[in-house]
C-alpha cells in the first residue's frame, strides 16, 4: 500500500523524492562550509608587509553561497519538486488504503456491522487512511533526514573539529530527546481525552441529524442542541491550556539549546584565542548549531505526531486484521441449484453464551413450497433466515440447500441464490431505478420495468414526474412504507432467485396496501422455495408447512388446518390456534369445548373472515 508496485511514473516519483532528500542534506553542510570559505577569502592573509592587502573579490565564491542560501529556502524550487512529487504519492497511499479498508469492511460477517456504528467506521477510515500516508512522509521524509543531518554533523564535528563538540552535540540530542519523552508521557492523557472528546464530538451530531425524524416528532430539538453544547464544552475543558503545555516544551528545549551553544560557544572562542583555530571558523560553529537547532527540535514534533497518527492506524490496523467470522471452507465449490429444497437437521446455534439462538431445529421444505414461521416476539423466527443466509453458521447440524451442506460451499453462491424481502427495506440515497437495478445491476430497462410491473409498482412510479429517475430521499424516506416494499419487491424479482426469505415482509403495511402487495408477493413466490417469517396469521395460512417457533424451539409444525385439527383434538389446546383465535376473533367458542362438524364449520367461516381481510 506504501510501494506503489507496479505504478513505474509513482515509482519515479518516490525515487526522486529520496534523491531531492539527499541532495537537501547535503545543501545543508555546504551552506556552513561555503560561509566558512568565504570568510577565509575575504581576511586578509596576514603576511603582507605594509598591512594594506584587501581582501580578494572572489564573485564565484559570494554567488555560490547565495545560490546554496536559495537552494535551502523552503519556497525554492526544491521544495516545489518536492511537494508535485508529494502529492501523487499521497493520494496514492490514500486511495489505495481507503479502498482496500472498504472493500476488507464488506467482507466482514453481519456480526461485525451489527456491533458498529457506521460513521465510527468511516472516522476509523478518515483518521486512519490520513495518519497512514502522514506516518510514512514524518519517518522517510522528516525523522529519516533529521537522524541524517545529526549525524552528519556529529560526525563532521566529531572528525573534524574533536571530540568535546562531538560530545556536546549529542549531549544536546540526548538532552531534547529525553526532555520531550518526559513531555510525550505528560500530552498523553491529555491526547487521549482530546481524541475521546473529539470522536464524541463528530458522533453526536450525526447521530441526531441521521435521526432526524425522530427527534422532532418528540420535539427535541433544544434538548440535542443544548446535549452538542455539552460535548462541545467537554471537548474544550479536555484540553485546557493545551497550547501553554505544548510550547512549555519548546521552552525547555531552547534553554538545553542555549546552554549548548553557549559551551560550544566559549569552547571555540577559547581554541581561537590560543591560536588553534582561525576566526572563521567560530561562524561555521555557530552556522552549524543553527542548522542543528532545527532538526533537533522538530524531533519532538515529529515523535509527538508519530505517536499520535500511529494511534489513529491502530486503530485502523485493528479493523484491517479482523477477520469475518462466518468463513468459507478451502477451495469451497459454489452452491449448485437444482429447484431449491431446504433442510434443517437439528439446527442449534446461540448468538453469545447468554444468548439462545435456535436449539435443534429440524424442517424440510420441498422445492417450490412454502413454509411459513409464526411465533412470539424473540422466538427466533428472523434467527432461522439469518442462518440460511450465512449471516451466523450453526453452532451444530446442518443447513442443507439441495442436498449440500451450505457452511461447505462459498457463501457467496448461497446469498446469490436466495432473495431477501425485509419487513422494513431500506433504500439506497439514489432514484427509484438505481434501487430496483440493484438486485440485479447488470439488468436492462425493460428488465427493470417488468420487475417493476410483476412488483406492481411500475404505475405507481409512471405517475411521479420524474419516473425511475425520482429520487427516494434519504434510506428512501419520500416514499411510503408500501411503495418501498414493492421496490423491495421488484428488485427480488429481478435478482430471479429460486429461494425466496420474507421477515414480515408485511406487518407494517394496512390491509389495503398489504392485499396490493400480497399480490406482489405472490407473483414472487410463485415456483421458488419461500420461508415466510409472519406476525399476521392470514398472510402463511395457505403455507405449506407452519412452524411455530417458542424459545428457539420448533413446538408446533403443521399445515393450518392440521395445526387448528390438533388443537380442537386437544380441547382448544396449542400455540398456533391460540394466536389464530386472538387474531380472528372467539369463533370457537370456549377453549374446552368439543370438537365436532359446527367447529369445523366455524373454521372455515374463520377462514373466510380472514381471506376477506386479506
Ligand atoms: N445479533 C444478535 N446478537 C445477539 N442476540 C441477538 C441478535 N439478534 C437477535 N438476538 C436475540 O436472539 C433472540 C431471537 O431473535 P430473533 O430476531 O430471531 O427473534 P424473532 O422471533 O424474529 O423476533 P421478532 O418477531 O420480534 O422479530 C432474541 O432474544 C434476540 O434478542
Amino acid at each position: 500500500m506504501m510501494y506503489p508496485i507496479g505504478n513505474k511514473k509513482l515509482q519515479l516519483l518516490l525515487l526522486l523524492r529520496f534523491a531531492l532528500m539527499i541532495f537537501e542534506r547535503i545543501i545543508r553542510i555546504l551552506v556552513p562550509l561555503q560561509t566558512e570559505r568565504l570568510l577565509r577569502v575575504f581576511s586578509p592573509d596576514g603576511k603582507t608587509n605594509d598591512s594594506t592587502t584587501l581582501s580578494k573579490f572572489d564573485v564565484g565564491s559570494v554567488m555560490l553561497y547565495v545560490f546554496y542560501n536559495y537552494l535551502q529556502r523552503h519556497s525554492s524550487i526544491l521544495s516545489l519538486l518536492h511537494n508535485a512529487a508529494e502529492k501523487p504519492l499521497d493520494s496514492f497511499v490514500r486511495d489505495t488504503l481507503q479502498l482496500r479498508f472498504f472493500e476488507h469492511v464488506h467482507s466482514l460477517s453481519m456480526q461485525f456491522h451489527l456491533n458498529k456504528q457506521p460513521y465510527e467506521l468511516l472516522s476509523i477510515m478518515q483518521l486512519g487512511v490520513q495518519s497512514v500516508s502522514q506516518v510514512t512522509s514524518i519517518i522517510l521524509f522528516n525523522l529519516l533526514p533529521t537522524v541524517c543531518d545529526v549525524s552528519v554533523t556529529l560526525l563532521y564535528f566529531s572528525i573534524v573539529w574533536g571530540w568535546k563538540y562531538g560530545l556536546l552535540i549529542i549531549s544536546n540530542a540526548i538532552l531534547v530527546t529525553i526532555a520531550s519523552k518526559l513531555h510525550g508521557q505528560m500530552m498523553r492523557k491529555v491526547y487521549r481525552d482530546m481524541i475521546e472528546a473529539g470522536g464524541t464530538r463528530r458522533s453526536h451530531p450525526q447521530e441526531t441529524l441521521m435521526n432526524a425524524e425522530t427527534v422532532k416528532y418528540f420535539t427535541n430539538e433544544a434538548y440535542e442542541v443544548g446535549r452538542y453544547e455539552e460535548v462541545i464544552e467537554m471537548s474544550r475543558t479536555s484540553s485546557p491550556n493545551l497550547q501553554f503545555k505544548t510550547q512549555a516544551l519548546s521552552v525547555i528545549q531552547t534553554l538545553i539549546w542555549t546552554w549548548n551553544l553557549l559551551a560550544g560557544c566559549l569552547l571555540c572562542a577559547h581554541e581561537i584565542s590560543s591560536g588553534k583555530r582561525d576566526p572563521a571558523s567560530f561562524m561555521t560553529f555557530v552556522l552549524y548549531s543553527q542548522q542543528l537547532e532545527g532538526p533537533i527540535q522538530s524531533l519532538t514534533w515529529v515523535t509527538d505526531h508519530l505517536r499520535n497518527t500511529l494511534a489513529s492506524v491502530d486503530e485502523m490496523m485493528a479493523v484491517l486484521n479482523l477477520e469475518p467470522t462466518v468463513n468459507d471452507v478451502p477451495d469451497a465449490p459454489p452452491l449448485v441449484m437444482s429447484g431449491g429444497e431446504i433442510e434443517f437437521e437439528n439446527v442449534s446455534f446461540q448468538y453469545s453464551h447468554d444468548k439462545r439462538g435456535l436449539s435443534n431445529v429440524s424442517f424440510k421444505i420441498q422445492k417450490g413450497q412454502t413454509v411459513g414461521i409464526v411465533g412470539p416476539s424473540g422466538g427466533g423466527k428472523s434467527t432461522i433466515l439469518r442462518l440460511l443466509v450465512r449471516f451466523w453458521d450453526p453452532s451444530s447440524g446442518r443447513i442443507l440447500i439441495d442436498g449440500q451442506d451450505i457452511s461447505k460451499v462459498a457463501q457467496l453462491s448461497v446469498r446469490e441464490n436466495i432473495g431477501a424481502v425485509p419487513q422494513d427495506p431500506v433504500l439506497f440515497y439514489d432514484t427509484i431505478g438505481y434501487n430496483i437495478n440493484y438486485g440485479r445491476t447488470t439488468a436492462s430497462k425493460e428488465e427493470l420495468e417488468e420487475a417493476a410491473k410483476v412488483a406492481q409498482i411500475h404505475d405507481t412510479i409512471m405517475k411521479f414526474e420524474k419516473g425511475y429517475e425520482t429520487t427516494v430521499g434519504y434510506r428512501g424516506a419520500k416514499l411510503s412504507g408500501g411503495e418501498r416494499q414493492r421496490i423491495s419487491i421488484a428488485r427480488t424479482v429481478l435478482k430471479n432467485p429460486p429461494i425466496i426469505v420474507m421477515d414480515e415482509a408485511t406487518s407494517a403495511l394496512d390491509s389495503m396496501t398489504e392485499s396490493d402487495i400480497q399480490q406482489a408477493l405472490t407473483k414472487l413466490t410463485e415456483n421458488r422455495t419461500t420461508i415466510a417469517v409472519a406476525h399476521r396469521l392470514s398472510t402463511i395460512m395457505h403455507a405449506d408447512l407452519i412452524l411455530y417457533i417458542k424459545d428457539g424451539e420448533i413446538v408446533e409444525r403443521g399445515t393450518h388446518e392440521e395445526l387448528i385439527q390438533a388443537a380442537i383434538d386437544n380441547g382448544g389446546q396449542g400455540e398456533y390456534y391460540k394466536m389464530w383465535r386472538i387474531q380472528t376473533g372467539k369463533l370457537y367458542g370456549d377453549s374446552n369445548s368439543t370438537v365436532g362438524d359446527n367447529e369445523m364449520e366455524t373454521c372455515a367461516e374463520a377462514e373466510e373472515v380472514m381471506s376477506k381481510e386479506e
